[in-house]
């Protein structure tokens, strides 16, 4: 789905799986880069036979050491590499390149500084050739989904981190995707400015339900968010841990015992 519809953002992004059927497959994913050139190239294997399937409307986090591969299975869902050996379909189609079906939300924010919160929000839907009210009653929808109505005419300059990344969030989501990618979004945020989006983005995805996939390098984030957590390590799959806490999550669920028991395990991994 492009951004050419006005769905409400209390509805689900509609997806093209079959029942049944994952939304995000890998099958056999390698990924291996060249480094060097003549007698000093190096392949260096960054990802190993890596297989998962992810259905639609879950929230699946990715963890796993520095190095990992983490950042590269997601570039490769998104589309923005392609895999060396294996193959992953989005939507039943074999992912070959970036689409409107997949939006990505970057540590960096990927906003405009010279554009208001409305109309960075506005740009997907511009792009995407909407009529000049449809794109104005959309972006004020998904500028009220992340509570920033007030901002609207703000630039990014005036903003503080958590609204920016909050615009980040509107403007992907504006463009209504099947699949949202997210890559250590809340990284360089403080702790509680990040506790704080943590319960936004479940507030929002509980809304639309909007099948996520989430990069981060902290357990308790992904532990907190996320249905399951696929464990990268030494470029393989060397875990797919469902997260045993019901939702929606309970605030007080970081101190408890349960999240700590959970903690101690991923942390062999990392
Ligand atoms: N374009 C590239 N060319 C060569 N090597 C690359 C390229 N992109 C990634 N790598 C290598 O692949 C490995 C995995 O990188 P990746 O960024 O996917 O790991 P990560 O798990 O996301 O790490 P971090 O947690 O530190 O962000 C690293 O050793 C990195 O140097």
């Amino acid at each position: 789905m492009t951004g050419t519809t006005n769905s409400s953002a209390t509805t689900p992004a509609v997806t093209a799986v079959q029942d049944g059927q994952p939304l995000i497959e890998a099958a056999g994913v390698d990924m291996a880069f060249r480094t060097g050139r003549g007698r000093r190239a190096e392949e260096h294997r960054v990802l190993e036979d890596v297989g998962f399937g992810i259905g639609a409307g879950e929230f699946v986090s990715v963890i796993g050491p520095s190095g990992g591969g983490k950042t590269t299975l997601l570039s490769l869902i998104a589309g923005l590499a392609t895999p060396t050996g294996g193959r992953i379909v989005v939507g039943g189609q074999t992912v070959t390149g970036p689409g409107a079906d997949r939006g990505v939300v970057f540590q960096q924010d990927a906003i405009l500084p010279w554009r208001t919160v409305r109309r960075n929000v506005e740009y997907g839907l511009e792009r995407a050739g909407l009529p000049r009210a449809e794109r104005a009653e959309r972006a004020a929808e998904f500028i009220e989904l992340v509570g920033l109505t007030k901002f609207a005419d703000y630039l990014p300059k005036q903003l503080s981190g958590g609204m920016k990344k909050r615009v980040a969030i509107a403007a992907v989501l504006a463009n209504d995707p099947a699949v949202l990618l997210m890559d250590e979004p809340f990284g360089a945020l403080d702790y509680s400015t990040r506790v704080h989006l943590q319960d936004e983005l479940l507030r929002i995805w509980e809304r639309r339900r909007v099948t996520t996939v989430f990069v981060t390098h902290d357990i308790e984030e992904a532990l907190y968010l996320s249905d399951r957590i696929l464990v990268l390590a030494g470029g393989r799959l060397a875990e797919d841990f469902a997260v045993p806490f019901g939702r929606p999550r309970d605030p007080e669920l970081r101190m408890g015992a349960e999240i700590q028991q959970a903690r101690s395990h991923l942390w062999g991994y990392l």
